[in-house]
């Protein structure tokens, strides 16, 4: 299928939130400031900030924020004129008072992310945000792990709850062009909504799987700038800037001063290379939630085991967001096998 190049596709930059987990979620206001600024002149439409783990995910489970999240957001407002700045939030980390606290600092638009098949635990969120005036949008994470018919029935719930569109996320990078299509399509075709894609490069393929949601009809693209993300990264941002000008596609996006912003702000902060090491291939080989992949390199240390081992144990034990706290049982039983052996 080809894209229709007079409709427009949305880009919603989230470096400032899935980035968030490659740096270990020590953003600072400094950082934000350049980023969020930057991204506004680029002409992305959503800048999304927020703990990599949405709301009031700074805790021990998933990892301390080093600035509070609320002084990050307001930071971003202060500098954001033409974009809609915007906030993750993952109901039960975090709350409808925190959504209430991000729409006071600044915040307009809110996904609302459950696993892929628990939507209805984003219904009162939903709500709740189109009642602060903020744009509601739903969004099912590990949509790999769902056929397709099984996502658009959880999609029916956000659309039923007021979502202004919905979002699918191949959270563990595990899937392929065809898995995309066969998703993104039925969506499309079935929803009265527009549809989104989050893309993560664990097996190389996010820009691929980007471009190839545009192509099925998905109006909201996910990007981060030099693909900063979780895991080996999501679809890089001046990539798919790149790609689709050349195709013709309208994005609203300034090619190079994407370029530049990756290459001179974030670039410089980046704590290692968003390559596709052993260990986030894994991830999506083995369809594991790729902002396991620190806590996992962690767990490796204390245990002396390699990641690989771990994160294929918990591909086969179907470990999904929220459980990260697992991770450290998971090394320990294995640590334990080993030592049987
Ligand atoms: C909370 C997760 O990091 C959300 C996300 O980016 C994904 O599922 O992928
Ligand atoms: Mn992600």
């Amino acid at each position: 299928m080809s894209l229709d190049k007079n409709r427009k596709i949305h880009i919603v930059d989230t470096t400032l939130r899935d980035g968030s987990h490659a740096v270990s979620h020590s953003y600072t206001v400094e950082q934000v400031t350049a980023i969020a600024s930057g991204l506004d002149k680029v002409g992305v439409d959503i800048i999304e900030l927020s703990h990599g783990d949405g709301l009031a995910g700074s805790s021990i489970n998933y990892g301390f924020s080093a600035t509070p999240e609320m002084e990050l957001i307001r930071a971003a407002s202060q500098v954001v004129r033409r974009a809609r700045l915007g906030v993750l939030l993952l109901p039960g980390v975090g709350t409808i008072e925190d959504l209430k606290e991000a729409r006071a600092n600044g915040a307009q638009v809110v996904r609302v992310a459950t696993h892929v098949t628990e939507a209805d635990i984003a219904i009162q969120h939903l709500k709740a945000a189109r009642e602060l005036g903020m744009m509601p949008v739903g969004f099912l994470m590990m949509a790999h792990m769902a056929p397709p018919k099984k996502i658009l029935e959880q999609a029916q719930i956000f659309v039923d709850a007021g979502a202004e569109y919905v979002n699918i996320a191949d959270s563990a990078g595990y899937m392929t062009p065809d898995d995309v299509r066969a998703r993104i399509s039925l969506l499309v075709e079935k929803l009265p909504i527009p549809v989104g894609f989050h893309a993560h490069n664990n097996l190389g393929l996010a820009v691929a799987n980007a471009l190839t949601a545009a192509e099925c009809g998905a109006d909201y693209i996910d990007v981060t700038c030099r693909g900063l993300g979780a895991g080996a990264g999501n679809a890089q941002a001046e990539v798919v800037a790149g790609v689709f000008q050349r195709l013709g596609y309208s994005t609203g996006l300034d090619f190079y001063s994407y370029m530049d912003l990756a290459e001179n702000v974030v670039e410089p902060i980046m704590q290692r290379p968003q390559i596709i090491k052993s260990a986030p291939l894994m991830l999506g080989y083995a369809g594991v939630y790729s902002s396991f992949l620190l806590h996992t390199y962690r767990a490796a240390e204390k245990f002396h085991l390699n990641p690989r081992d771990i994160l294929v144990e918990l591909g086969r034990r179907g470990m999904v967001g929220g459980q990260e706290d697992m991770i450290i049982d998971v090394a320990h039983a294995l640590s334990l096998a080993k030592t049987e052996c």
